[in-house]
C-alpha cells in the first residue's frame, strides 16, 4: 500500500472518562467533567476527530487555544492549555483543563488518552546527527528476519506493515506519537523503532515513552539554528540517555562525544566503535571491520565481548552504513536477543534485507554513470558520503546539491568547502529556498567551494531539473554522481508553497533523456 499524509490512529480508540484524567494526574479544570469521553488527543485542527482532546499550545507563530472553537465544531469535547491560552480561547463552548506548561503536560496526557503504559512491544529510539532513519530501517528490517512484527517512525515515515503514513516532523509530537503506539499495540506489533531528534527531546514530544534500548549514531555539525553550541547540542541528545527515559543504551564511540555520552550516561550502556584506530576503539566492547566495500553493499563483521562473531552484509554503500548497521545489531542484542540467532536469521540471504529510501540509493541502470540519490545535509555527511563513493568509483566524482533556507545557516560555508575538498565538480542548485533568497543560499555554498585552493570544478545551475541535467551531462561510465539532499522527498518548498517534486522520478526522467535507462528498466 502506498503512504499518505497524515497520521496513523488507533482505529477502535478505548473510551477513557475525562474525570478520571483530571484526577489521576491532579490537573485543574474549569468545569465538572463528569461523562465527557475521551477517545485521542490533537494539537492540530486538521486532525481533530469526535471525543478527542484539543491542545491549545503555544506555538512559535500562533497559540493554538485561539482555534479551540474550530476544534469544538470539529469534535473536540476538551481543550487542554495554558493560563493564557484559556484567556484566548474565551467563551470557545469547551471545558479547559489548565497546566502550567502545556508541552511539559503533553506527553504524559496523550500517554493516559492512549494507555501507553499497556504497550507490550519493545521500544528502540535512536538518535545523532546522521544514521538516525538508517538505523531504524535496518532495526525493523532484522527484527522481520528474526520473524517479529515491528512498527516504525521515521523521518521518511511512519510504518506498521504495510501500512504507512508520510511524516511531517523527524520525531512527532507526543500527540502523534502516543496515536501511534496505540496503533501498534492494536496490529500486535511486538517492537517500535522510533528516530528521535535531538528537538524531540528539547520539546518533549516523547514524553511518556519507555524506551527499552537507546543508540547514538554519532554528533556532528546540525541545528545550530536550535542550538547555541555543540554542547547544547549534544545535551538534548544525551537527555535520551537517563532513567527517567530509558532502560539501556548502546553508544557508538567513533568521536569524542560518543566517548563523553558513554562515559557519563547514568543507564548501563553497551559501547560500539566502527572505525579501527579510532578514539573509541580500544575502550569499546564491541568493533566492528568493514570486509569488502561495493557500490551495491558493504560486508563486516562485528565481534563482541568473549570473541563472540557476526559477519554479514548491508545491501547500502558506505562503511556508515555498516557502522548503522553494527548499532542496530548491538541494540538487538542488548534487548535480549541473541548473536547467534541474529546470525542464523540473516544466514538465509547472507545480507540485510533492508531498503532505506533516499539514503545512498543509486538510481541509475546497468549503463552510463552510478547515479546516488542521498538525503545527507549536514557536513559530515557530506564527508562520509564523498568517502564511500570515491571508494568504489574508478572515475569523477559529480557532486550535486543545494541548501536549506530557514535552517541553520552557519554550516552553509563548511557544505561548500567539503564537497570541493571532496568530489571533482560540484554543481550547486537550489532546494528548499523557504522565505530565504535563493541567489544568496547559492552564494554561500559557492563561497565555500571556492574557498579550497585546487578543489572542484564549481557549476552553479538554478534551475533543479536543469542542474540534474548538468550534472549527468559532465559524467559518463565509470563516473559517479552524488545528489545529496532530497532522499526520499517529493515536494519543494518555496516562498511558503509546497511544490509538488519528485526527485527520485525527476533523475529517472533525466537519465532517460540522456541516454540511459534507470534501475529497473532496460534500453529501447
Ligand atoms: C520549532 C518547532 O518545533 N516548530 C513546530 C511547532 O510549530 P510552531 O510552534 O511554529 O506552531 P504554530 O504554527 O505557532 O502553531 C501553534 C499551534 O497551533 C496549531 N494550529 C495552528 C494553525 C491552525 O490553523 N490550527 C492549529 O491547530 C498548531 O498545530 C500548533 O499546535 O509545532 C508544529 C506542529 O507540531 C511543528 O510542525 C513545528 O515543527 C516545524 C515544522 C519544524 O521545522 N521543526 C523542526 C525544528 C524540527 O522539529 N526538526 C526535528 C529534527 C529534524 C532532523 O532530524 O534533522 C524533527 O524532529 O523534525
Ligand atoms: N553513521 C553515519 N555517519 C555519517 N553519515 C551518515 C551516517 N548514516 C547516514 N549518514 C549520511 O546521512 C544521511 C542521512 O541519513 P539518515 O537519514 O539515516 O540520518 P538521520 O539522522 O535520520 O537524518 P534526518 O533526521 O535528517 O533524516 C545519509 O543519507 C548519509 O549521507
Amino acid at each position: 500500500m502506498g503512504a499518505f499524509v497524515g497520521s496513523l490512529r488507533p482505529e477502535h480508540p478505548r473510551i477513557r472518562a475525562l474525570a478520571s484524567l483530571v484526577n489521576e494526574l491532579s490537573l485543574s479544570s474549569s468545569v465538572s467533567l463528569e461523562g465527557i469521553d475521551v477517545t485521542g488527543i490533537t494539537m492540530t485542527t486538521s486532525d481533530v476527530r469526535e471525543g478527542d482532546i484539543f491542545v491549545g499550545l503555544p506555538g512559535a507563530t500562533v497559540h493554538g487555544a485561539r482555534f479551540a472553537q474550530n476544534a469544538r465544531e470539529a469534535g473536540a469535547v476538551a481543550l487542554l492549555t495554558d493560563d493564557a491560552g484559556a484567556q484566548i480561547a474565551g467563551d470557545c463552548g469547551l471545558p479547559v483543563i489548565t497546566v502550567p506548561h502545556v508541552r511539559e503536560a503533553m506527553g504524559e496526557i496523550s500517554a493516559w488518552v492512549y494507555r501507553s503504559a499497556e504497550l507490550d512491544a519493545t521500544v528502540f529510539g535512536v538518535t545523532g546527527t546522521n544514521g538516525k532513519t538508517s538505523v531504524v530501517y535496518i532495526l525493523s528490517a532484522i527484527l522481520a528476519q528474526l520473524g517479529v512484527k515491528n512498527g516504525l517512525s521515521s523521518t521518511a515515515e511512519r510504518r506498521i506493515g504495510d501500512v504507512a503514513v508520510v511524516s511531517g516532523l523527524t520525531t512527532p509530537e507526543s500527540t502523534e506519537l502516543h496515536a501511534l503506539l496505540a496503533r501498534m499495540e492494536e496490529n500486535s506489533v511486538r517492537a517500535v523503532c522510533l528516530e528521535v531528534s535531538a528537538q524531540a527531546l528539547s520539546r518533549r514530544r516523547v514524553d511518556g515513552i519507555d524506551f527499552d534500548v537507546v543508540g547514538f549514531t554519532h554528533l556532528s555539525h546540525d541545528h545550530f539554528d536550535d542550538y547555541a553550541s555543540y554542547e547544547d547540542y549534544f545535551a538534548a541528545k544525551a537527555e535520551l540517555f537517563t532513567p527517567e527515559r530509558a532502560s539501556r543504551g548502546v553508544v557508538t564511540v567513533d568521536d569524542q562525544w560518543g566517548i563523553r555520552l558513554a562515559e557519563n550516561s547514568r543507564i548501563p550502556v553497551a559501547t560500539l566503535a566502527t572505525i579501527p584506530d579510532s578514539v573509541g576503539w580500544e575502550f569499546a566492547q564491541w568493533r566492528m571491520h568493514v570486509t569488502q566495500e561495493t557500490p551495491r553493499s558493504t560486508e563486516f563483521t562485528l565481534t563482541g565481548p568473549e570473541n563472540r562473531k557476526l559477519s554479514t552484509s548491508v545491501p547500502l554503500l558506505g562503511s556508515f552504513m555498516a557502522s548503522n548497521a553494527a548499532l542496530a545489531i548491538v541494540m538487538l542484542v542488548e534487548s535480549g536477543f541473541d548473536l547467534d540467532h541474529i546470525a542464523h536469521a540473516l544466514s538465509a540471504t547472507g545480507s540485510i534485507d533492508v531498503v532505506v529510501p533516499g539514503r545512498t540509493e543509486i538510481v541509475s541502470g546497468d549503463t552510463g554513470p552510478v547515479f546516488y540519490l542521498d538525503y545527507g545535509h549536514t557536513p559530515g555527511a557530506f564527508a562520509s558520503l564523498l568517502s564511500a563513493v570515491r571508494h568504489v568509483t574508478d572515475g569523477k566524482v559529480v557532486f550535486l546539491f543545494g541548501a536549506d533556507g530557514d535552517r541553520d545557516t552557519t554550516k552553509r560555508h563548511a557544505m561548500g568547502q567539503i564537497t570541493a575538498e571532496g568530489a571533482d565538480v560540484v554543481v550547486i542548485t537550489d532546494y528548499h529556498p523557504r522565505t530565504e533568497d535563493p541567489a544568496l543560499i547559492r552564494a554561500a555554498l559557492i563561497a565555500g567551494a571556492r574557498d579550497v585552493p585546487g578543489g572542484a570544478e564549481v557549476h552553479e545551475v538554478a534551475d533543479v531539473r536543469a542542474a540534474i541535467a548538468t550534472a549527468i551531462s559532465l559524467a559518463s561510465s565509470g563516473d559517479a554522481i552524488i545528489y545529496a539532499g532530497p532522499g526520499h522527498e517529493t515536494v519543494r518548498e518555496v516562498a511558503g508553497e509546497q511544490i509538488p517534486f519528485n526527485f527520485r522520478e525527476e533523475i529517472q526522467h533525466a537519465l532517460r533523456e540522456a541516454g540511459y535507462p534507470p534501475r529497473g528498466e532496460r534500453s529501447a
